[in-house]
């Protein structure tokens, strides 16, 4: 390529054509010396800042109220700024009223008229009280971050009200108690307290990540999907449970019934019917009408589990690659007797009631199944908003990502006995390690963009299958819906779920993903940490750190923790650990919060600063590129646009 040679006071430079025409299209943005250095100084400022508190949560399974109020408290990380802030000035009870206003603000307000309680001087007190709370949490943030989480309307005013610098005749203090009396007066007081309450939760978390399980359990995944979906920076890795809903949403059938199966068992209809607009009134008289209801099991999980087992027999038929022709269970089954044979020992079956299924064709459909399948799949294509949820889960989610040296996904990557990276055969190719990874995450995204068979197929294998990176088991469904022995249920595993209690193995699956930081940690989901069991999210020496603590109400029993938040800022990293959660109702009746308890897991060896994240890497980069066009204008290779 031909260079231009120019001469300059530091020595001679060189331009390629390439590089003229880069900067040329910097240029656009930046048209002169001054915007050019303005730029420079600002980004300069920006990456001498400490990094911005990002949270990871994981598993929440539907359970929407207690989300909805952690990301209210903010993990709990309100009560510790409250509390630093009035442990001396403020009563337990006033300050529990301070945080149920930042909490909930438009309910606390609405509650506080209907005693008679919102008066001017409880206004001017919590106004100040809140911009305390706002001034604190804004302090490790640039000024313009600051005023860009704002609501535009009342920018000017935050803006000026938080920087109050006292002058010599206290004309600032006048000035600002001038402020808020045109703020009372005005009768703008709930919108801007509104606003402040905002302000604070969106400084406390500068961007959140969701590992995973967002769906299925609990009632409401509809409902954190919307409320997700309204945050102001997030990125999702996606679980096994929504794949499956992501793969219904394709319309695969075989996750279309895993997902109706989930969603019977668990008695959550609604999600589907008024979440959804997918009708299951057609399914349900079907069901009523084949089946009978024998020892307490309802005759919609024994039409599900049928249809279920047909679908998921036809599509291992389908896929020898995926090895699993000895999970094809239908066809050894002694249909008088109600008995099967698994490995050379007879079980008891749940029922003998099958009266759909040809023992010479036992996994095809009924005409009346096929029909009701067909219908239900198309309620999950045209769901509008199943199919808005799902979109976003594409644009915000993948299967893995590397974020500031933590690895993040929801499951394992697939890995040998010997700790070596699993081969496993995907469509045209063996992958193994992040080759794998980025190949799953390759054909998710196919199974939506395209619909071919195989890559929607594929959907469904994540959900079941050992090699699969969300799954890792080989899932027992028919097992668990078919027979009594609960010896039969246990899903094996892939060697990942032991092996990652191994520092060297998640040192080196670290360094797979390019991350060598001493700092690096794994950050998983998907198996939850039985600490009633003694069992720690904390393993591997610190190297892997799995954060499902049991949203999921099934599973606090085991858990003994109603779920966990991981905190990384830039002093270190910490994880709390959540009790149980009544509902909002209590919250605002007795402020009642979610009590949580913090352990610091880690420090830093020296406070992290945006220049050492990933985004300050690329601002760093980006100053550098700035650098050269203002050489460039000065030694007019580009020209300033005046
Ligand atoms: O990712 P998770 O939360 O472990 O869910 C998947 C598991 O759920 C199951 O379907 C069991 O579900 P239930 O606990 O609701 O019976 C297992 O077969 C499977 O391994
Ligand atoms: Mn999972």
């Amino acid at each position: 390529m031909e260079k231009r040679g120019i001469f300059m006071e530091e020595g001679v430079a060189s331009y390629s054509e390439e590089q003229v025409r880069y900067l040329e299209l910097l240029a656009k943005a930046y048209p002169t010396q001054a915007a050019t250095f303005t730029e420079i100084i600002n980004l300069q400022a920006i990456v001498n800042l400490p990094k911005g508190t990002e949270h990871f949560m994981s598993d929440l399974h539907g359970e929407y109220e207690a989300f909805y109020h952690i990301l209210n408290n903010c993990s709990g990380v309100i009560r510790e700024k409250v509390e630093l802030l009035f442990a001396e000035t403020l009563d337990e009870q006033e300050r529990a009223d301070l945080l149920t206003l930042i909490y909930y603000p438009k309910e606390k307000m609405d509650l506080l008229v209907r005693q008679e309680a919102l008066n001017v001087t409880w206004a001017r007190n919590n106004l100040t009280l809140l911009l305390q709370v706002a001034n604190l949490l804004s302090s490790k943030y640039s000024r313009s971050k600051v005023r860009k989480a704002m609501e535009p309307v009342f920018r000017f005013v935050i803006d000026e009200l938080l920087h109050a610098q006292p002058d010599e005749d206290d004309n600032r203090h006048v000035y600002h108690e001038k402020i808020i009396d045109s703020i009372l007066e005005t009768g703008s007081t709930r919108e801007f307290i509104m606003a402040l309450a905002a302000l604070i939760k969106r400084l406390a978390v500068d961007h959140l990540h969701i590992i995973g399980d967002i769906y299925d359990r609990g009632a409401h995944a509809d409902k954190i999907m919307d409320t997700l979906m309204g945050h102001h920076s997030l990125d999702i890795q996606w679980g096994n449970h929504d794949i499956l809903w992501m793969g219904a949403a394709a319309g695969n059938e075989a996750c279309i019934a895993n997902v109706l199966r989930n969603n019977i068992r668990y008695h959550n209809l609604e999600i589907l019917e008024s979440g959804y607009g997918i009708s299951l009134r057609a399914f349900a008289l079907f069901a009523l009408q084949t089946y009978t209801k024998e020892e307490g099991i309802d005759p919609m999980v024994k039409a599900i589990n049928v249809i279920l087992t047909k679908i998921e027999g036809q599509t291992i038929k389908r896929h020898p690659e995926y090895d699993m022709e000895n999970r094809l269970l239908f066809h050894t089954i002694d249909w008088q007797r109600g008995t099967i044979q698994i490995e050379g020992k007879t079980y008891e079956l749940t029922t003998k009631e099958f009266p759909t299924v040809d023992p010479y064709n036992p996994y095809s459909l009924s005409i009346e199944e096929k029909e009701l399948l067909q219908q239900i799949k198309i309620g999950f294509i045209e769901s509008e908003r199943l199919q808005r949820h799902v979109k976003f889960l594409y644009s915000h989610g993948a299967l893995y990502r590397s974020y500031n040296n933590n690895l993040l996904f929801h499951g394992g990557i697939p890995l040998n006995s010997d700790g070596s990276f699993k081969k496993v055969w995907i469509q045209d190719g063996w992958y193994a390690g992040k080759p794998l990874m980025d190949k799953v995450d390759w054909v998710v995204r196919q199974a939506y963009q395209c619909k071919d068979r195989d890559s929607l197929d594929y959907m469904w294998y994540l959900w079941v299958g050992i090699n699969s990176p969300v799954s890792g088991r080989i899932v027992k469904t028919f097992e668990r819906s078919y027979i009594r022995d609960e010896k039969t249920w246990k899903e094996p595993q892939n060697d990942y779920y032991r092996l990652n209690r191994n520092k060297e193995e998640c040192v080196k699956i670290l360094n797979e993903f390019g991350i060598y930081s001493l700092q690096g940690h794994i950050i998983n989901g998907h198996t939850p940490v039985k600490v009633k069991k003694g069992e720690r999210p904390i393993r591997a020496e610190g190297k892997e750190i799995c954060i499902d603590g049991g949203f999921c109400k099934a599973y606090q029993g085991s858990t003994g923790i109603a779920g966990y938040t991981l905190i990384f800022n830039s002093h270190g990293i910490r994880i709390k650990s959540h009790y149980p959660f009544q509902d909002i109702a209590h919250v605002l009746t007795q402020n009642a919060d979610i009590e949580s308890e913090s352990e610091q897991i880690e420090l830093e060896p020296k406070r992290v600063m945006i220049a050492d994240t990933d985004e300050g890497k690329k601002i760093c980069q980006r100053i550098e590129d700035l650098k050269r066009l203002l050489q460039a204008y000065r030694q007019g290779v580009v020209q300033e646009i005046l």
